[in-house]
């Protein structure tokens, strides 16, 4: 028997198919495969992410110019909704607030206001009046309808509104932040910034049958994220939570430099499936307190509209010391607004003898 095997491979040759050099490669750290036949056809299967890449170096100068032309030609529905009134607010959010801004004010006196803790570090409470609620997204479905350029949030949600683009921040959003939420994330999150939030950056999430119906497992460009439920009807679209994110450090191809393929070390999330996720419910005019590296994402719908207002919120002294995005200390590039919260140094130095001057 043994040799006959060896001889039947003396006169028959076998081979391997050439895909076995080319296609699917395993890249264990991304749990993906990919095909790598020439350095072009990696670069055309990747292109989207080179157009990705150019919107984001366009970003602050596109997003000044949609902004300039929402102010020129869109007419609001509801112009009341863009400057914050009290009556606005659930009288027990306001009752939290205020309890917070108090001088007697603690950790523990704040913990027995709200409910429970659906998972760890995440607080929920009821934050806007349903009226409100209503006519905001009236506000928002007016806009969309609307001839006015629109900037999406990110590359994960396709159907967003960019609050600051609208014109929302000044009157509501930051005095917002900085009257009832800053009180708040001061007493629940003094080790994640939410003692020294200083801007952040606003928008609301849209959820459809025909348009996205999820939200992968990510973590937020923010300290503290609020997340607040808007309506409309809708089943289904719990959002889960799982672990923080955590840094571990893997070998990490650099798509900019092919000629070496450029490896470092980077930050990675533990993936969803190695993760436990609790599930948790939003009901509409409720909100969900979160730090922004605490992973995240949000089931799909089932039947309805889902949309939901996403205040992330930055500490420019956490960040500077460490961008929460690449872990790194932050290479500053200059931009518009409150860019993505970093601030430089040398700024408030020039700022101060200016001042002073
Ligand atoms: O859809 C949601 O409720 C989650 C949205 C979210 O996590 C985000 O936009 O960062
Ligand atoms: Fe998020």
């Amino acid at each position: 028997c043994q040799v006959m095997k060896s001889e039947k491979y003396e006169f028959q040759k076998y081979y391997y198919c050439a895909c076995f050099t080319t296609d699917n490669i395993f890249l264990d750290e991304y749990k993906l495969h990919v095909r790598f036949a020439s350095e072009q056809q990696f670069r055309q299967d990747f292109s989207p992410i080179n157009q990705e890449v150019d919107r984001r170096k366009c970003f602050g100068r596109t997003s000044v110019e949609r902004a300039a032309a929402i102010r020129d030609i869109y007419q609001p529905l509801h112009p009341h909704v863009y400057h914050l009134q009290e009556s606005f607010l659930a009288p027990k959010f306001k009752h939290i607030a205020e309890y917070c801004s108090g001088p007697n004010a603690s950790k523990e006196g704040l913990l027995e206001l709200l409910d429970e803790v659906p998972a760890p570090k995440v607080y929920r409470f009821p934050v806007f009046e349903r009226q409100f609620c209503e006519e905001l997204l009236q506000e928002l479905e007016h806009f969309e309808q609307s001839a006015a350029p629109k900037g999406r949030p990110n590359t994960m949600n396709h159907y967003g509104i960019l609050l600051n683009e609208l014109h929302f921040d000044q009157g509501f959003i930051t005095p917002f932040r900085e009257r009832y939420l800053h009180p708040i994330t001061a007493l629940l999150y003094p080790d994640w910034g939410g003692h020294c939030l200083d801007t952040q950056k606003a928008f609301v999430v849209k959820y459809d049958m025909n348009e996205d119906l999820d939200l992968s497992y990510h973590y937020d460009n923010a300290e503290i994220t609020l997340n607040v439920s808007l309506g409309k009807d809708f089943t289904e679209g719990n959002l889960y939570f799982g672990d923080m994110r955590q840094v571990c450090l893997i070998v990490h191809i650099c798509y900019c430099s092919f000629s070496c393929l450029m490896h470092y070390c980077c930050p990675l999330q533990v993936p969803l499936s190695e993760s436990e996720c609790t599930e948790v419910q939003h009901k509409v005019t409720e909100g969900l307190l979160h730090r922004g590296q605490h992973m995240h994402g949000a089931l799909p719908i089932a039947s309805g509209q889902r949309w939901n207002l996403i205040i992330w919120m930055r500490a420019s002294q956490v960040r500077n010391q460490l961008c929460p995005m690449c872990q790194r200390k932050p290479s500053l590039l200059e931009g518009e607004g409150y860019a993505d919260g970093f601030t430089c140094q040398s700024d408030s130095l020039v700022n101060a003898s200016c001042s002073l001057a």
